[in-house]
């Protein structure tokens, strides 16, 4: 990290650093990072006090409001799984970056699915693989300087949006409507390149996580049948109970869903999406006799307790009924602790389980059984031969985890 860092990697540890962090600690941006989200520079970033951006932006994923989503989540569910059938194989990574994608962007800025937002989408995507560079230098042909150009057309392109957003009305509130009400000491409102980077930094915080978090679901589904066929026996009680096949979710299904939410927090202990936080000592700190001197940075890993043996039996085996019973204090954070704790966690909550109640409740799918193909209800073939995990900027299933589905007789996308 090219700075003195002290590693911990209990939770313990974890929560102590997180939870008191305005007092001791501050959270630390790596400038290459910030640098390709047109992070705001000091002096646009003093027009606004940064807590009042972040305590907006936290309010306007606040659990009633996004409870309110889940019809819209719906709705880009359906879009994005509608096509799996027509695809000679689906490509899951590519699938759940249109998902998570369309899904924030409706969160944070009002925008439905259209060709323009598919294009932001992919010029966001080398802005994220410009991110998991060793190497950020700008120099042309490397994919750091290409992330550079992309991120300031995506910038650029939110201008529109942000001006044609501020002249509607809409009924409905999204991050940005919030944003753009808030007023500084002076009664100033917030300006466009301000608000453009805010939903830079957004896109960046909401898109990939959940895209790779899609990912990791159908693969653990896929590799253990008999917790499919429990998940899909409790999504098709729900889909069954509904009038007509085109009627959405709502929010008494969701609450409805105890094995697929303990599915969505297995998944997320097991995959570990967010593996480490840092943080730099703003004074010198003593914990539990360690010395922490002032300005040095600290390496939560998150992921050093998710999968370790002395906070959850049998680390590696897949078992979302360990989230039947409390897990142990601190011993999962998936989102963070304290001040910072991703304020997304409803909103990736609810759109995962819809994406599971129609992926289930949509798909027949193949199994493959050692050498031999054999058809089954719930399971789906894996294609490919490419195994492991990337781990940078964050870990996902190598080769993006290609399958092949078919569709059922009566399949509601
Ligand atoms: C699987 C999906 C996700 C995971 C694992 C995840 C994880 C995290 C974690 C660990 C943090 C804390 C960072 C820190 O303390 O330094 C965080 C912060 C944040 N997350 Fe998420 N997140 C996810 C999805 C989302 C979504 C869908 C949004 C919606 C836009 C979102 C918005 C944010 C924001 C704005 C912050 C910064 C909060 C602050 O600094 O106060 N996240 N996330």
């Amino acid at each position: 990290m090219g700075n003195p860092t002290i590693v911990t990697s209990t939770p313990e540890a974890a929560r102590f650093v997180l939870a008191t962090q305005h007092k001791s600690f501050t959270t630390f941006d790596y400038p290459s990072v910030s640098r390709l989200l047109s992070i705001p520079s000091a002096a646009v970033s003093q027009e606004m006090p940064p807590g009042k951006i972040l305590k907006t932006i936290h309010d306007s994923m606040h659990f009633e409001l996004v409870r309110d989503k889940i019809a819209k989540i719906d709705k880009i569910t359906r879009w994005v799984l509608s096509s799996w059938d027509k695809q000679p194989f689906v490509f899951t990574y590519q699938e759940a970056k249109k998902l998570a994608f369309h899904a924030v962007l409706d969160s944070i800025a009002g925008m439905a699915p259209s060709p323009e937002t598919m294009k932001l989408m992919d010029d966001f995507g080398y802005v994220i693989k410009g991110m998991g560079t060793s190497m950020p230098f700008n120099i042309p042909g490397t994919s750091y300087h290409m992330a550079l150009e992309k991120g300031q057309q995506v910038f650029e392109a939110l201008s529109p949006v942000v001006k044609k957003r501020r002249l509607e009305k809409s009924q409905e509130k999204c991050t940005l409507d919030l944003l753009m009400e808030i007023e500084n000491a002076n009664g100033e409102k917030i300006s466009d390149d301000s608000l453009q980077s805010h939903l830079c930094g957004l896109m960046f915080a909401g898109f990939h996580s959940s895209a790779v978090l899609f990912v990791w679901l159908v693969k653990f589904l896929g590799e253990n049948q008999e917790i499919l066929q429990q998940v899909k026996a409790e999504q098709d009680t729900i889909r069954m109970g509904k009038i007509s096949p085109e009627d959405p979710l709502s929010w008494t299904d969701i609450i409805n869903m105890p094995l697929t939410s303990t599915v969505f927090q297995e998944t997320l202990r097991m995959a570990s999406i967010v593996p480490f936080l840092t943080r730099r000592a703003k004074e010198d700190i003593n914990y539990e006799g360690i010395q922490i001197p002032k300005s040095w940075l600290v390496h939560v890993g998150i992921q050093n307790f998710h999968l370790g043996p002395e906070y959850h039996k049998d680390p590696l085996k897949f078992d979302p009924s360990r989230f039947q019973a409390p897990a142990k204090p601190a011993a999962f954070l998936p989102f963070g602790n304290g001040a910072s704790m991703c304020p997304g966690r409803e909103l990736i909550k609810f759109e995962a389980l819809v994406f599971v109640h129609y992926l289930v409740t949509t798909y027949r799918m193949l199994l493959r059984v050692s050498l031999h193909y054999c058809m089954t209800w719930h399971s789906w073939e894996r294609i490919g031969s490419e195994q492991g995990i990337d781990h940078w900027p964050i870990p996902i299933v190598k080769g993006g985890l290609p399958i092949k589905v078919a569709k059922l007789n009566k399949s509601v996308t």
